[in-house]
């Protein structure tokens, strides 16, 4: 395939950026409350100016406070950066990575000062949203179009995008992995109770937005293609290659449901809420459950919480059968299949990237290094759009021609 990136921008108009010769890698994600005194604060900065109701404030912290106020995600997250640097040494890349995050400490403006402070110039920024959206990918590059603004990085450090990654295989094996153990798990449970026949039902589940978010997620050309909105027909995608590639799950019944819905309750959101449709699926004579959290790529306290305690009390109450398969995490595949991203943006001494091509299993991919005007738009309260990195129309984070 020709590449034609303009020389201007660096992109092409398929939305793929040119390699580079990164100096570092940000990683990026939502941060978590380290102790009971950070939990109301965390859910400040959260919900800073949405309109979330305080009885719903309270109602999550209570998440929190039963976990001594600590998220596990800032963990897992440390977690992963070791994974991940490990994975680089092994190739032989000499690549610092930073961690930063949007809601709480180490916040993703101290670290681009840091960054800065250590010399680096040309960032790659890894988000944990593998999706696309506002949440899971807009607001990360708002993050950075913003915090470049505030710290006055703005045309001295240069941060570009690594591309939404529900396609590939680096995030859908751990699920295939995951899904094949808890299908097992959840046949022995139904032969422990006397029921070795028993109806099981694979229920993939990720987090409800708003149907605004949804209807405005990625770009134009793309939504006007689809009979229901991308957000939605991506992770449908996503389930349907899980689905395909594990022989267990064959002929078994499955559905797409949402979590961790919040917000105000005559506001629209994805739906169905997961413990409705269980309540549906009992009713139908569905006898045991295995849930397959594909809107995460770790087990935080969304996971821990709306699926292991409130799903699964759920299914315990209508005696379904439940196992919850594992997110990503620090599967081996996980880390190797995101450094392999990584090194597609990557040049060497030549110019060309350490890998060619961009690797894609799942339909709808491969997406975007750079998106286009108007994808995932969402205008803050007082109606003007954020700055934003890793966009046509950024007006930050890329070099002044
Ligand atoms: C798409 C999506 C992802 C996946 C992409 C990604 O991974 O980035 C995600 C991740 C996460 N969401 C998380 C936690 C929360 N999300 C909230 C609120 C919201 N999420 C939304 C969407 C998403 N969220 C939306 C549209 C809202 C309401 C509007 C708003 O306020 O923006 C609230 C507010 C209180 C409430 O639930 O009402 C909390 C506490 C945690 C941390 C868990 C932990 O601490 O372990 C993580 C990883
Ligand atoms: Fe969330």
């Amino acid at each position: 395939m020709t590449q034609s990136f303009d020389p201007r921008t660096g992109y092409d108009e398929n939305g793929r950026m040119e390699p580079k010769a990164y100096d570092a890698i940000l990683l990026a994600s939502f941060g978590g409350p380290e102790g009971q005194d950070d939990v109301i604060p965390f859910l400040r900065n959260v919900t800073g100016g949405r309109g979330i109701p305080d009885e719903r404030l309270e109602e999550v912290a209570v998440h929190y406070r039963k976990n001594g106020g600590v998220s596990p995600i800032n963990a897992q997250n440390r977690a992963l950066k070791a994974a991940l640097e490990a994975e680089l040494a092994s190739r032989g890349i000499d690549l610092p990575i930073y961690w930063g995050n949007r809601n709480w400490h180490p916040f993703v403006n101290d670290i681009l000062e840091q960054i800065a402070a250590d010399g680096h110039r040309k960032v790659l920024l890894m988000g944990t949203g593998a999706y696309a959206g506002y949440s899971a990918c807009r607001q990360y590059r708002e993050d950075l179009g913003m915090g470049l603004r505030a710290t006055g990085l703005e045309g001295v450090v240069e941060v570009d995008k690594l591309r939404q990654f529900f396609d590939t295989p680096a995030f859908v094996t751990p699920f295939v992995d995951g899904l094949r153990t808890s299908l097992a798990t959840v046949r022995e449970q139904l032969e422990a109770a006397g029921k070795p026949e028993g109806r099981i039902k694979i229920v993939f589940v990720t987090h409800s937005i708003p149907m605004s978010d949804a209807n405005a997620a990625g770009p134009e050309a793309i939504r006007a293609k689809l009979d229901e909105n991308l957000y939605t027909a991506q992770h449908r995608a996503v389930a349907n290659y899980i689905l395909a590639n594990v022989e267990e799950a064959a002929g078994l019944e499955h559905s797409l449901v949402y979590q961790s819905r919040s917000g105000a309750p005559h506001t629209p959101w994805l739906e169905p809420d997961i413990n409705d449709a269980l309540e549906e699926d009992a009713a139908a004579g569905v006898d045991g459950v295995v849930v397959v959290p594909i809107g995460f790529i770790s087990d935080h306290m969304e996971v821990l919480w709306d699926l292991d305690t409130e799903a699964k009390d759920t299914c315990a109450e209508l005696g379904l059968a439940f196992d919850r398969v594992a997110t990503p995490g620090t599967h081996e595949a996980f880390v190797s299949g995101l450094i392999d991203l990584v090194e597609e943006r990557l040049a060497s001494k030549d110019g060309k990237a350490l890998r060619e091509g961009r690797c894609s299993v799942v339909d709808g991919g491969p997406w975007f290094d750079v998106c286009r005007p108007g994808c995932c738009e969402k205008a803050a309260l007082d109606g003007t759009l954020r700055p934003t990195i890793g966009a046509v129309d950024s007006e930050v984070g890329v070099p002044q021609a």
